[in-house]
């Protein structure tokens, strides 16, 4: 198959039909994958509507023989619910290349339960739906460069990617860009409601939010420098960013902010253990 050729993509099928994986077949959708060679199984009406409704695709409720056409299975569950779905999935998937993007469950625990060593895992995050996910990856052994090659050209549909060399880093970046939105929608929060408090109109306090997250991200991708740099250049000496980085600093903000992160970290490798095979 052609790098370039979407029209010409295996058929796929994906177990879950929610947030996660609306976006990645938005992004196959939007690059000419066919909405008829897109499988989901979805045992929730009303988000098979929505499917229907934004895609043209006819989700399953439950898992059927159709699935043995899939040369590619993402795994779109919580999970929680991921080895109840496995077991009914399974019987059909054995040869296809198996790629799950839930949070902290290991490859080991889905090759014992998809009977199956072709596994990549997968942390993308919800900016996948406009086209600027972050995603990690991680191949098993036994994955092969073409089934790389596929997994990168799904994942490549909703931002950029990266590969890990161990699968304990995939709990990292969970909690670093997997979760990492909410942190930016928490800190954009914030922001407007320091600016509605100090006076000016909810909709311009997070239009300037928002577009300052957006340059400085921008101006840290576009620059050679570290971003402690590009912070110092902003602070001016006794001027009004060094009295917030202060304030910042005397109530451990950096501290906190780490803590919670590894906080998530700790969750996914919870996930892992009470969930896994
Ligand atoms: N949201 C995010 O930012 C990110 C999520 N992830 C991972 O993606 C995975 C999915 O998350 P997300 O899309 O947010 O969750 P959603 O709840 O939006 O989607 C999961 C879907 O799976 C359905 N489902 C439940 N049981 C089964 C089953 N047996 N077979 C098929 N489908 C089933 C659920 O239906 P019902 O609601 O009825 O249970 C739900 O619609 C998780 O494992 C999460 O860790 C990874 C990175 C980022
Ligand atoms: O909160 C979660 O568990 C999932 C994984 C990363 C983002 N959302």
């Amino acid at each position: 198959m052609s790098t370039t050729d979407f029209s010409q993509f295996p058929p796929i099928a994906f177990i879950g039909g929610g947030n996660m994986a609306s976006a990645i077949i938005g992004g196959l959708i939007r690059q000419g994958v066919l909405a008829s060679r897109i499988m989901v199984v979805e045992p929730y009406e009303p988000q098979r509507a929505v499917l229907l409704q934004q895609f043209g695709i006819n989700a399953l409720p439950a898992a059927d023989g159709s699935l043995a056409s899939a040369q590619v299975v993402v795994w779109a569950v919580k999970p929680q619910t991921f080895k109840d779905a496995a077991a009914s999935v399974a019987a059909f998937t054995g040869h296809a290349l198996h790629l799950s993007v839930a949070a902290g469950i290991r490859s080991s625990s889905i090759a014992t339960w998809a009977a199956n060593e072709h596994i990549v895992r997968a942390m993308p995050n919800t900016p996948a739906l406009v086209g600027q996910g972050m995603t990690a990856l991680f191949a098993r052994q036994g994955v092969t460069p073409a089934q790389q090659a596929l997994a990168e050209q799904i994942i490549g549909t909703t931002g950029q990617f990266i590969w890990v060399q161990q699968e304990s880093q995939l709990d990292a970046v969970t909690a670093l860009s997997g979760s990492g939105p909410a942190y930016v929608f928490y800190f954009l929060e914030a922001m407007q409601q320091a600016g509605v408090e100090m006076g000016l109109p909810a909709e311009q306090a997070l239009q300037l939010a928002i577009g300052t997250f957006t340059g400085a991200s921008q101006l840290a991708a576009q620059s050679s420098e570290p971003p402690a740099v590009l912070r110092e250049r902003v602070t001016s000496k006794g001027g009004t960013t060094f009295a917030a980085l202060e304030s910042m600093r005397g109530s451990h903000m950096g501290a906190h902010f780490i803590a919670a992160m590894k906080a998530a970290e700790k969750r996914a490798v919870e996930l892992g253990d009470e969930f896994g095979a």
